[in-house]
């Protein structure tokens, strides 16, 4: 609902901009971060800003291994030994899981690995696996060298939906996929470029009506989007830390595991997927937790994981339904500025604009995106990223963006354009796009 004031105010002006500031009541979570003064970040849902928090959570765990050394295991704050599984049960609500379905531990990619050779059992017939092709590679990479590792060609076993138009996956083309010489299906929640949110809790039900198993990468969801893991019954699912969720570059991941699957033997063993009364034993018999934490494999990367204790502690006070209402709003009042002031100069909009098929990032596509995106940074200052081959991805994050941010966005890419500022780069991506 649009106040008074909003009604009199010119909804392209910076002073309208300055008023949904002023109204916006997650607007004090900004001072929770580190956010540089002379520039403008827009690419959050790549790599989130270091929150205070975070630093604060680091420093503890930091001072507990300068204090406690090996003793840090089991005492001090926040004691190492049972850190995946609290940092677990603070990232359940996210994601709509318990707190024994889910467990903070290795990488995205790795994550991925111990839940296809968890989960993936070709029988008779039953022997693809179902993806897309628009996935993030390491994702393709994981699933085709997984069914090398059965002695199947991906080339036969990996299926990838088509896209019709490049940018978006229709429900409809993914559920007709599944077929019967499907054994498994890994799809992303969010699509790593247009920021499409598939209809997870159809394609599960769809998969489940047809005996399939079925698994979400949350990379571009978890913490932008609440999820039901669990009332959508989803087998399993992946994500990163460090997009939405702030950990820190590399920081640990998580995976979901659906309590119907706990007592599964994990593909991928070790001790730190024992019961933790029987982990010290030493025996050479697997006693496997009766928790998602049975898909652990080594020791927890303490350090990659401390900053998601003050980071998961924002998330708990803002909540999740006000950060994705406000995330809805700051990406549709994006897309609006985008319309009005950036017609005819080539871009097209490359996101979904329904609010219920759109996750938390703007696409722009221009063919000279790549250079935009270097002129943006270097003469503008503006943070966005560069996906190959036509993409800019702005993400206003709800947390730490602001409207005015949004505003001087679209002023400064616009200046860019009618200035051509573009032109003085090279139309190529940089190394790390
Ligand atoms: C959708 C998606 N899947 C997988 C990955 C790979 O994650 P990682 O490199 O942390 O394993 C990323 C990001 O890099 C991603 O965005
Ligand atoms: N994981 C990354 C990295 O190691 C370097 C630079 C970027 C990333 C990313 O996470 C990219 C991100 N997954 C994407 O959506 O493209």
């Amino acid at each position: 609902m649009m106040t008074q004031d909003q009604q009199e105010l010119d909804p392209y002006s910076k002073q309208y901009a300055r008023k949904l500031d002023e109204q916006d009541e997650l607007a004090g979570y900004r001072d929770e971060f580190y956010i540089n003064p002379n520039a403008i970040y827009m690419d959050g849902n790549s790599l989130g800003l270091l929150s205070k928090r975070a630093e604060q959570s680091l420093l503890d765990v930091l001072g507990a291994w300068r204090t406690l050394g090996i003793d840090g295991w089991m005492q001090g704050q926040h004691p190492w030994y049972y850190l995946a599984e609290k940092l677990a049960a603070m990232s359940a609500p996210l994601v709509g899981a318990s707190a024994d379905e889910v467990i903070v531990t290795g990488s995205t990619t790795v994550n991925l690995h111990q839940l296809v050779t968890t989960f993936y059992k070709p029988q008779g017939t039953r022997t693809k696996i179902l993806a897309d092709e628009l996935n993030f590679p390491s994702d393709i990479y994981a699933l085709q060298s997984q069914l090398k590792l059965h002695g199947y060609d991906p080339d036969e076993h990996l299926i990838r939906v088509a896209s019709r138009d490049g940018r978006f996956l229709q429900e409809e083309d993914i559920i007709a996929a599944m077929t019967d010489e499907v054994a498994l299906i890994v799809l992303p929640s969010v699509l790593y470029r247009s920021g499409q949110l598939l209809d997870m809790k159809r394609l599960t039900a769809e998969a489940h009506a047809r005996g399939i198993l079925i698994g979400f990468d949350g990379c571009h969801s978890v913490g932008s989007i609440p999820h039901s893991f669990s009332e959508w019954d989803v087998d399993f699912a992946f994500w990163c830390n460090y997009k939405y969720l702030n950990n820190g570059p590399g920081g640990t991941a998580s995976l979901y595991v659906n309590r119907k699957h706990h007592g599964t033997t994990p593909g991928l063993a070790g001790w730190f997927g024992s019961r933790k009364d029987k982990q010290f034993d030493m025996e050479h018999q697997f006693h496997q937790a009766d928790t998602a934490g049975a898909f652990q494999i080594g020791t927890p990367n303490i350090l990659s994981m401390a900053p998601l204790i003050g980071s998961l502690e924002l998330f708990a006070e803002a909540t999740l339904e006000k950060l994705r209402q406000k995330s809805l709003h700051i990406t549709r009042y994006m897309m609006e500025l985008i319309e009005h002031e950036l017609s005819d100069m080539g871009f097209t909009l490359g996101n979904p604009t329904e609010d219920e098929r759109r996750g938390g990032h703007v696409s722009l596509e221009h063919q000279d995106a790549a250079r935009i995106c270097k002129a943006l940074k270097e003469l503008q200052h503006i943070v966005p990223d560069f996906r190959a081959p036509n993409i800019i991805r702005l993400a206003p994050v709800p947390l730490y963006s602001t409207y005015g941010d949004v505003w001087e966005t679209v002023q400064r890419l616009k200046i860019t354009m009618v200035d051509k500022q573009y032109e003085k780069f090279a139309n190529m991506r940089d190394v790390v796009a």
